[in-house]
């Protein structure tokens, strides 16, 4: 089976979870827009969505979806979304596409976080994707430096040749070269440094179920 095949396999496989009559809170990225794509299939059975990214609204919309300000919602039963790396505790890096602060939002206002990710994705240990973290882009270059002492190298990302900008008007530093031992450890000492808006270490926001794509089919892993 390709990786797509496996992510669209996944996003199937997690239309189980998902409640009648509920708001479902929605991530970003490739593997979410196969679950975006199967959730339209039950739209009449849900009322709607919390989305974590301009990219995902709009394909929900544009699906018939009714996307929800997370505002509008005190809590969600679920939240659907991908990961770069998870660890078989259920620790993630996320970001990759630049969403993780409203990931992480999102998934914080969420009981269960369900995520969907093919096999290439499990890791023994967080670090080997670069972690991206958003900044305020007046902190960067300090950011960077907090970051070197720790061993890492952090690359500000780009976008046609320009920083990227995210959804919250911030930028992204990727930081290669960290062996993330302790992601709770990590995340909670990241968080502390200003100008850091989120870093994309999902520990405290970490997944209750991973689905994972494999050669034989969907596995379940419960942390
Ligand atoms: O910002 C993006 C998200 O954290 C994604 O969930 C993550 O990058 C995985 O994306 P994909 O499913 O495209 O590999």
């Amino acid at each position: 089976m390709t990786q797509d095949e496996l992510k669209t396999l996944v996003g199937q496989a997690a239309l189980q979870y998902i409640q009648a009559g509920s708001i479902v809170g929605v991530g970003t990225g490739s593997t979410v827009n196969k679950f975006i794509d199967a959730l339209a299939t039950i739209k009449d059975k849900i009322a709607g969505a919390v989305s974590s990214s301009v990219a995902s609204t709009e394909r929900l919309q544009a699906l018939g979806i009714k996307v929800f300000e997370a505002g509008e919602v005190d809590e969600l039963a679920v939240y659907v979304d991908g990961a770069d790396e998870i660890d078989n505790a259920g620790n993630m890096i996320k970001g990759g596409g630049a969403a993780l602060t409203r990931e992480k939002i999102v998934a914080a206002q969420s009981l269960q976080f369900i995520c969907i990710a093919d096999d290439s994705k499990l890791v023994q240990m967080l670090g080997h994707f670069p972690v991206p973290v958003e900044v305020v882009p007046m902190a960067a270059r300090r950011i960077t430096r907090q970051f070197e002492a720790l061993g890492g190298s952090a690359v500000l990302r780009l976008k046609n040749g320009l920083p990227l900008v995210t959804d919250n008007g911030q930028h992204i530093l990727d930081v290669s070269g960290l062996s993330i031992a302790d992601p709770l450890a990590f995340e909670s000492q990241v968080n502390q440094w200003p100008g850091v808006v989120t870093v994309g270490v999902f520990a405290f926001q970490k997944a209750s179920i991973c689905l994972l794509g494999t050669a034989d089919g969907v596995k379940t892993l419960n942390f």
